[in-house]
């Protein structure tokens, strides 16, 4: 259902996705700074001694891969991008694109050589994800490029296409998200995968929904859940913690007309538990199918397209970023369903902040027999990856204050970093070493086979290895219950507490002061398990300018215990007392954020449910004669006062279960609904009977179960009509016929229709359509935008320079200009034109028109 009118766009078709400045990976952690990729940025060197020595030396990979992939870094990432929507659909936008454009590409030379055209990505199935290697300045410049950019901007404004990074893509392929399930994208800003999630859980549920609606029989199978009369029965949170990229999410899940999302605004280390409705005293919290941590991180995967990893990037940023980043792993662990699966991801090649992050989180779960990683090597079989690394080293990232030879130095175990320490506590005492090395940072050392974590079934991607940016994929199953730790011995906790505000200070300190990115300490031959040489001068580097401010300054633990919220919302108690600076203290604040009810009043949105018998919902029904069994008590309204005013929303059940049942427990619930209808004002009495119009964002959700109000638009000529006219007459002494549409409206009242387009393959419709159109007294104005309009056009029928034309405007305009010459023409006469032409049933019309397309927007 999700996705509106399917015409110009997706509902709104409004935003222009993917375009512009936004920040990068991690809002701000490290290299996830501020993202200045459309930013020319040929001029910055793609050189950073520190990046190159630490994965020189790290071990993390053979040296003669360590070239290939230092080479990959050199140079410009491919542009990217995927088809979206139902599956049908996409497979419809990804031909019309095959056939019109490819060729033409291919036959195009650039300075006499050939162009390579996009490519599919074969690692994806379906030919649904693309790249292109041409450089974007001959794509702006030189059709047939235009062409196609003019394309891949219109179908991306229509929500027909969605430009995102390769790897990106890759996550919620292995998270195997079915409809009907509950799914958490625990850092979802900007957006780009919670769109994937979305799409994975709506599946092929309108073609069900139709099936429904004509009495055959739908529900669960294989395929999803899909119980709800055809409609999936599933719930996406879409989270983040930092307002803006909040923002930022809210404008991009929007367009996908997902009345199963909910968009929330909390730190994911702490999400708070979700209450659901209970038949009993006991309460009842929401558990996941499926959730996604693409966790903050230092992004030196993005190097091809983010100039900040070349001048700013260190090892202290992984360092830095790894206690959050085990938070929320864990967190999310706790808050799975048993037999659920979480996929953790960065677009970060550190292991400190990958195996580690996830060797730190099983093992704090109790291991292999709570939690497991998944062997994914059956899944996206033709991505091209490397397996994850089982042995890595740790770097000293601390400095020395006192003279000597300075070299920094990296361990491969704690025990060898902890004995550095205590022989330098007593030797040199002046001596300090990064507080933020835990036991967690390195790799496990294994008691038994059965305790090995089989880190292998990690996944690397190296950008090499199929011209991509760099990213890291573990997808773990719960397999159990997880008994959480908990010190009950007062001074254990106190330890834990002080532990846990050390591991807070070094997650907050993610912005390394300029000396201690000086990278510093002094030989301590034997002592350390190797040496990081020959970089004391990239070392000593300073970072002049201070990172962007991080999100990750929300970070606080609000309790000291570990907890899992358990059925009866209680949490599971004790077992062992933690291991300083392990990743049990960095651990010992992971639980539900304690809800500050009294935010709510802070909450910027109201989600008020409008009773199932409301009249004007009732009212609404019958004039669209929609079906009995479309439920009535999902409509909701966005004002305290719960009145239907203006806009009347739609959400699926268990959205409403959520949102209802968590009202005043301080969630921050930042978005959710589908706008279905908007309140039609006018002074005219002759549309008081019809005062709601459909929108495009809600139509497809609605139309299956209408009877009344339905035009086929059955010739794409009069489509054509309907889009490129704003106001096509309706048949009147001959003019503006309006084909088999205006046949259909004539007899009809006025007020709102919803227009049907069939797929057609004779005739080139290459997907079925549903649009609002407004009947007015002496014309028809499809309800659909003119960019929504001049993407149609572009489509449908390959045109891409023809205008909109409205003739009410162009007639008022007319009679406008009229006026103005012939008051200069006479000045003297007392009587001046009153536009003779311009009925004033058009200005109306045109008016009226101007508002559907404003409130179309949704502002
Ligand atoms: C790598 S980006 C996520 C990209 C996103 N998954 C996508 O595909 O569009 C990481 C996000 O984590 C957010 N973040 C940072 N700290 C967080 C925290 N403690 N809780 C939740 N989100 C956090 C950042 O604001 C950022 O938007």
């Amino acid at each position: 259902m999700a996705r509106g009118g399917r015409g110009g766009g997706r509902g709104g078709g409004r935003g222009k996705p993917f375009r512009g400045k936004g920040r990068g990976r991690g809002g701000g952690g490290g290299g996830g700074g501020r993202d200045t990729r459309s930013e020319p940025w040929s001029d910055i060197p793609r050189k950073n001694e520190l990046f190159e020595s630490y994965y020189r030396m790290g071990g993390f990979m053979e040296e003669a891969e360590f070239e290939k992939m230092w080479e990959a870094l050199q140079t410009d990432l491919p542009n990217s991008f995927r088809f979206t929507g139902t599956k049908s659909d996409a497979l419809a936008v990804r031909e019309i694109f095959k056939q019109r454009y490819i060729p033409a590409i291919a036959a195009k030379k650039f300075e006499g050589k050939p162009v390579p055209p996009p490519e599919a990505v074969n690692a994806f199935p379906d030919e649904l994800v693309w790249h292109m290697k041409t450089h974007k300045k001959i794509i702006r410049r030189h059709a047939p490029f235009a062409d196609f950019q003019k394309f891949l901007v219109a179908e991306a404004a229509s929500g027909n296409i969605s430009r995102q990074e390769v790897v990106s893509m890759i996550p919620p392929h292995f998270l195997d998200v079915k409809p009907g399930m509950v799914v958490l994208d625990m850092c979802a800003a900007p957006g780009s995968k919670s769109a994937q999630l979305a799409e994975m859980l709506h599946g092929d549920e309108e073609d069900r929904v139709r099936k429904a609606a004509n009495g055959e029989s739908v529900g669960s199978d294989e395929a999803g859940d899909y119980s709800d009369d055809g409609r999936s029965t599933g719930l996406l949170i879409a989270n983040d913690t930092d307002y803006k990229r909040a923002g930022m999410l809210v404008h991009q899940v929007k367009r996908l007309n997902f009345p199963n999302l909910i968009v929330t605004q909390h730190d994911a280390s702490i999400f708070p538990s979700i209450e659901l409705p209970s038949s009993s005293e006991k309460k009842n919290y929401l558990k996941y199918d499926r959730i996604l941590a693409d966790v903050p991180c230092a992004g030196d995967g993005t190097a091809r397209k983010n100039p900040n990893v070349w001048q700013k990037w260190t090892p202290k940023d992984g360092l830095g970023l790894h206690g959050l980043q085990l938070r929320i792993l864990f967190r999310g662990l706790q808050m799975l369903k048993k037999g659920g699966r979480m996929v953790y991801s960065t677009c970060s090649m550190n292991p400190v902040e990958n195996e580690a992050v996830v060797a730190a989180a099983i093992e704090a779960c109790g291991g292999n027999s709570k939690v497991q990683l998944v062997d994914c090597s059956d899944l996206l079989p033709n991505l091209k990856r490397k397996p994850g690394l089982n042995l890595w080293k740790v770097l000293d990232t601390s400095q020395v204050s006192a003279g000597g030879e300075k070299t920094a130095h990296m361990f491969t175990s704690w025990e060898s970093f902890q004995k550095a320490r205590a022989k330098y506590e007593v030797e040199e005492p002046e001596r300090s070493f990064s507080t933020k090395i835990t036991a967690g940072c390195f790799a496990p050392i294994p008691k038994s086979d059965e305790e090995r974590i089989p880190l292998e079934r990690c996944i690397r991607v190296y950008p090499h290895l199929q011209d991509t940016g760099g990213f890291f994929i573990a997808v773990i199953e719960k397999l159990d219950d997880i008994k959480v730790k908990q010190n009950q011995n007062p001074e254990n906790a106190a330890k834990a507490q002080r532990n846990r505000e050390n591991a807070e200070k070094t997650t907050d300190a993610s912005i390394p002061t300029p000396e201690e990115n000086i990278i510093e300490a002094d030989a301590t031959k034997g002592e350390t398990d190797s040496e990081f040489p020959d970089v004391e001068a990239n070392l000593k580097r300073k970072l002049d300018e201070p990172e962007e401010a991080a999100p990750l300054k929300k970070v606080k633990t609000d309790e000291v215990t570990l907890a899992e919220p358990t059925e009866n919302g209680s949490t599971v108690k004790q077992e062992s007392k933690p291991a300083a600076n392990g990743p049990s203290a960095i651990l010992a604040g992971v639980t539900d954020a304690r809800l500050k009810p009294e935010n709510q009043s802070q909450s910027k949105e109201y989600f008020e449910y409008l009773p199932s018998d409301d009249a004007t919902v009732a009212s609404i029904m019958s004039f669209f004669g929609i079906s009995e069994r479309f439920p009535r008590d999902r409509f909701m309204v966005k004002n305290k006062e719960g009145l239907s005013l203006n806009k009347i929303y739609y959400t699926s059940a268990m959205a409403k279960d959520i949102l209802q049942q968590n009202k005043d427990r301080g969630m921050k619930f930042i978005h959710c609904g589908v706008v279905m209808f908007v309140a039609h004002k006018s002074k005219d009495k002759d549309y008081t009977h019809a005062p709601w119009r459909l929108q495009t964002e809600g139509i497809r959700i609605i139309e299956p179960w209408a009877s009344n109000r339905i035009v086929n638009c059955i010739s794409k000529q009069t489509l054509r009509q309907l889009i490129v006219e704003m106001f096509p007459k309706l048949p009147r002494e001959g003019e503006h016929g309006m084909g088999e549409v205006g046949d259909q409206l004539q007899p009809m009242d006025i007020g709102c229709c919803f227009v049907r387009i069939e797929k057609d393959d004779d005739q080139g419709i290459p997907f079925r359509m549903v649009l609002p159109l407004w009947r007015h007294p002496g014309s028809a104005n499809l309800m659909v935008d003119k960019d929504d309009r001049k993407a149609m056009l572009l489509r449908l029928f390959n045109e891409k320079d023809t205008e909109i034309i409205n003739h009410v405007a162009e007639k008022e305009k007319a009679a406008q200009k009229q006026l103005d010459e012939e008051m200069a023409d006479a000045k003297d006469e007392p009587d001046v034109s009153d536009g003779e032409g311009v009925k004033e049933e058009d200005i109306a019309e045109e008016e009226e028109g101007a508002v559907a397309t404003i409130d179309m927007a949704d502002a």
